[in-house]
Order: structure tokens, then sequence, then C-alpha cells
């Protein structure tokens, strides 16, 4: 196990929902398994007027988000857990207050033998995101002459390539590159992570992993709930900028890049940026149109209860054009993919929650057994990121009786099934590494402007294109009917609710 050093964590936004959410259940979970270090304490800041004793029952003494996997140990641990935490109220705007600041961090520093060590998390609006760092940078807290400093930053990194880019510029007068971790939880998942196991760990899967066998790439990431309350901020953001540019790009990077050379950070952020860099940007119109497609929900009726549509949200402007649906196809410009399409949907108010990488290989060039090779009986490998974490294979066996009909059968294995293993929660695993100074699951600067150069286009396209559709679906279906006209040759997207059918099963919208 790898040593984690004294230290302190000063979060920002730390009323905020987030925290009380992710981080401090995170923790708590790192806390029972003995994961922090020795010296660990946490200062919370943000707007709000509290003491420490409030921030403590807030977020931990009366939080109902605390729910380690062994209930029974919650009694034993939750008061050692809160006696960790403090407060700092920053008044309005973040903007004042840094020597207090500072002189909270010393005192708590001195008592806690923290050695100077501090990650700061920034957990608050992203306007903020700035203004904090350049404040912390005039009270010297960046510099690293006593213990590091390192600086998370939550999502959305920005809203376009080119607020990216100025954030970046931004973060970087105040923080060197390598003290800023861009965070994004999906590359906390072990099943994003085993991403890179599957393929550069079995000599089955790699030589196989290129446009010689594979006839298309698919990912599904659906979620059935809708905005809940977040509707504020999603009719800002929209499908594209809130799952597709960071969460699933990430994973396409994954499954698109060349093998690295070990597994540091570095060589690994580097193959993924060169992954992304050799996406086919698409450059006009009739591409956008041909490439790509949007849809919001509409109210329906979901297990005999009424759901609302999109617009009828929370915070939603009733004549919204924000998409809560998006497909995209594209192309990998590289020796190992050309001609490879890939196929990414996301969505909300699907049927299910679910998400999952289909690689889809080719059929053999030649059929000798009669019904080899059709209706969709083509080798199959799903990986299974959420739920039911785990990968099937899908392959044609002999029908048992007379002659050689081929049915597919199954090979699945489900990472339940390692029974003795407890897998992190994507924030605990995150966090843990950051303490660490690992930033291997963390994105770098170029490859969060990567992803953005890729998205741009399709973004701008969609705000200002002409003879752009906004098509609606059903809540509680699997999108819009005409998404299934993208997919060339096959006609529909898995059903990732089947394991063994393949049929679309899809409800058309009237
Ligand atoms: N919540 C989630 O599930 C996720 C959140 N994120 C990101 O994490 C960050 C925090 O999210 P979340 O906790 O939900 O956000 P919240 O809206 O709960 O706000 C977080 C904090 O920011 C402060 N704040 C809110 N609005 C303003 C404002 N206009 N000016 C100054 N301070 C403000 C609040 O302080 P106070 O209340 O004290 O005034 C609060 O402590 C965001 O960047 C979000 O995009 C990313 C992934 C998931
Ligand atoms: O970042 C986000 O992710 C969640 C989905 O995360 P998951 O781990 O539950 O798959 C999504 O609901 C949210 O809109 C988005 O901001």
């Amino acid at each position: 196990m790898k040593k984690t050093a004294n230290q302190l964590l000063v979060i920002f936004g730390a009323s905020g929902d987030l925290t009380a959410r992710k981080l401090v259940p995170s923790l708590f979970n790192l806390y029972i398994a003995r994961q922090l270090p020795e010296n660990f304490v946490v200062l919370g800041a943000s707007r709000s007027d509290m003491t420490d004793k409030d921030f403590r029952n807030r977020v931990v003494l009366e939080s109902k988000y605390l729910k380690p996997r062994l209930e029974d140990l919650k009694e034993n641990y939750i008061q050692g857990f809160s006696d960790k935490f403090f407060y700092e109220d920053l008044g309005g705007d973040y903007d004042t207050h840094y020597d207090r600041l500072r002189k909270r961090v010393e005192d708590l520093n001195n008592k806690y033998h923290t050695e100077g060590n501090i990650i700061y998390y920034l957990s608050t609006p992203p306007t903020l995101y700035e203004t904090i760092a350049s404040r912390l940078a005039e009270v010297e807290l960046n510099k690293e002459n006593l213990g590091w400093k390192r600086l998370i930053v939550e999502k959305p990194f920005g809203y376009s390539l080119d607020t990216a880019k100025a954030l970046n510029n931004g973060l970087q007068k105040y923080f060197s590159e390598s003290q800023i971790y861009r965070i994004d939880h999906y590359l906390g998942k072990e099943t994003v992570q085993n991403l890179l196991v599957t393929r550069f760990a079995n000599t089955i899967f790699e030589p196989l992993w290129n446009r010689n066998y594979i006839h298309h790439v698919e990912i599904t990431n659906a979620e059935s709930v809708g905005v809940e309350k977040r509707g504020g901020y999603y009719d800002k953001s929209g499908a594209l900028r809130d799952m597709f540019q960071n969460h699933l790009l990430q994973i396409v990077s994954l499954i698109v890049m060349e093998p690295p050379i070990g597994d540091e950070p570095e060589e690994i952020r580097n193959e993924k940026v060169k992954a992304l860099k050799s996406l086919r940007i698409m450059k006009n119109d009739k591409e956008l149109h041909d490439n790509t497609i949007r849809a919001q929900y509409m109210d329906s009726t979901i297990n005999g209860e009424k759901v609302k549509g999109y617009r009828q949200e929370e915070g939603v402007d009733k004549n919204s054009t924000t998409e809560t649906y998006a497909a995209i196809k594209f192309f990998v410009d590289n020796w190992r993919w050309k001609d490879v399409p890939f196929y990414v949907r996301t969505a909300k108010r699907m049927p299910t929650k679910v998400t999952e990488v289909v690689i889809h290989f080719k059929s053999p060039h030649h059929h000798i057994f009669q019904n080899s090779g059709v209706n969709n009986k083509d080798n199959k490998l799903i990986i299974r990121i959420q739920p039911d974490e785990g990968i099937l294979m899908k392959f044609g066996v002999k029908v048992p009786g007379q002659g050689f009909k081929v049915e597919r059968a199954n090979l699945d294995f489900y990472y339940s099934s390692l029974a003795q293993t407890h897998v992190m929660e994507a924030y605990e695993r995150l966090l843990l590494d950051c303490m660490q100074g690992d930033a291997t699951l963390y994105a770098r600067a170029d490859e969060v402007e990567a992803a953005w150069e890729f998205v741009d286009p399709i973004l701008k396209y969609w705000e200002t294109g002409d003879d752009v559709r906004m098509y609606g679906y059903a809540a509680g279906v699997w999108g819009p009917e005409n998404a299934d006209e993208l997919i060339e040759g096959i006609g529909y997207w898995r059903n990732p609710s089947s394991n063994l059918a393949d049929d679309p099963g899809y409800c058309v919208i009237c």
C-alpha cells in the first residue's frame, strides 16, 4: 500500500451538496478503512455563517449520507471522524478574508502536525475557481516551501474550448500543472480503470483491438432519472457538456489509446491525449447534421406514475433547446481505427440506468454454417461499467442436434463474484489518489482541451446551425426513434436491458 503523508484538506463550497453527498462520506469510508493519514484534518470554507460545531453536525453527525459499508461501525467511528472537521466563513463571494484563512490554516497545521501539505478542493460554482486560486496565491498559500500544495478542480471544466483554455491559463498562473487535479469521477470507477487491464493485460483481446477485427464500437450511458433538482445548472449545460465532453470521451480515450509504455501517470495521460487528438473533428453542417442527434424528454407515464417533460422541470426554461439526449457518430483518424465507426449516446429519462461499452466484432469473412453471422450473431465484447459491473462475451456455439445451427452463448464475468474485494466508490479512490500525489486518474490540461476541440463544433452547430432539429422522446423510452438511423447497416442500438436478446425492444414515440 502506498504511503499517505499527513495533510490538511481545505474544501471550498463546504456548505454545498457535493461536499455533503460525496466528499465527506468518501472520507468517512477511508477513515474507517484506516486509509487516512495519522494526522489529517478538514477545513471547510464557504459563504454560510457556521461554527465548527455547526459544520460537524451538518456534514457528519446529522448527515443522512454517511452510510459506511458496515453500518454498525458507524457508531464507533463517527465521533473521532467528526473531530477532524473545522470551518471558516469566507464571506459573500469567496473574494476576501484570505488572511484569516491563512492564519486558520497555519494554526491547524501547527496543532495537528499536517506538515504543510494541503489539498484545496474547489467545490463551488465554476465561476469562482480562478478567483479562489488567485486569492490563495496572494496570501502565498500556493507556495511549496513547506509541504506540497494541490488543487482539485470539479467539473464542469469550462463551457467551451475557449473558456476551458482561459480556465487552464487562469489556474496555471497560480498553480503549476503538476499541482492541478481535474476530477472526472468516471475515471474513479473500477470498471473504467479495468478497460486498461482488459486491453493491456490479456493477449486474447489486444491483437483483435483494431480495424481488422472490430466492426464498430457502441457506448451507451443512460440514466432513468431526469434532471431532478439541478434544472438550473443542467439547462445551461445539456447532455453533451454534462456527460459527453468529460466522462464519455474519457471512456473513448481508454478504448482508442495505444498501449502506454508503463503505468506511470504521464505515460498513460500522454496516450489518452493522442487518442483524443485523433478523433475526427466534424467540419461542415452536412457532417454535423448526419452524425449528431439531440433530443429532449417529454412528459409520460412510467409504471403508472406521471413524469414531467424536461421543459416542465423546475429551473428549466419553458422554451428550452437544451438536449437531454445526445447521440454522436464519429471516426478516429489513425492507423488502428481507420473507418471504424464509434457510436456514443448519453441521456436522461431512459428505461434504466446503465453504462456499457460494446465492441462489435466483424463477421467471419466466409460463412461455413447456415446461420452464422446473420441476425446480428457476431461476436461482441460488452463491458458493463455500471450497474452489474463486469464483462460479457458473446460467441457462437453449435445448437445440439443434427446439422450446424449456430446460436449465441454468453461468457459472463461479474465483479461482485470477487467476493472479498471491496470496490471503492469513485470519489474515495480519487481523493486517496490525490492525497498520495497520483494524478493518473485526473485529467490533464491538454486532455480537457482536446476533448473540447471535438465537442465545440457540435455545440456551435446545435446552437446556431441551419436545419438543426430537436427531437422529442417520451420519458422512459430509449430515445428518439430516428437515432437508430445513425447506425448504418445494423439499424438499432443494442438494448442494454437485455443481455440475451438484441432485439431493439424500443417504444416508438407517437
Ligand atoms: N452536486 C453534484 O452531484 C455534483 C457537483 N459537481 C460540481 O461540484 C461543484 C459544487 O457542486 P454543488 O455542491 O452541487 O454546488 P452547490 O450549489 O451546492 O454549491 C456549492 C457551494 O458554493 C456556494 N455557492 C453557491 N452559489 C454561489 C454563488 N453564486 N456565489 C458564491 N458561492 C456560491 C455555496 O455556498 P453557501 O451555500 O455557503 O452560500 C455552496 O457552499 C460545482 O462546480 C458542480 O458543478 C460535479 C459533479 C456532481
Ligand atoms: O457528472 C455527472 O454524472 C452524473 C452521473 O454519474 P453516475 O456516476 O451516477 O453515472 C449525472 O447524473 C450528472 O448529471 C452529471 O453531472
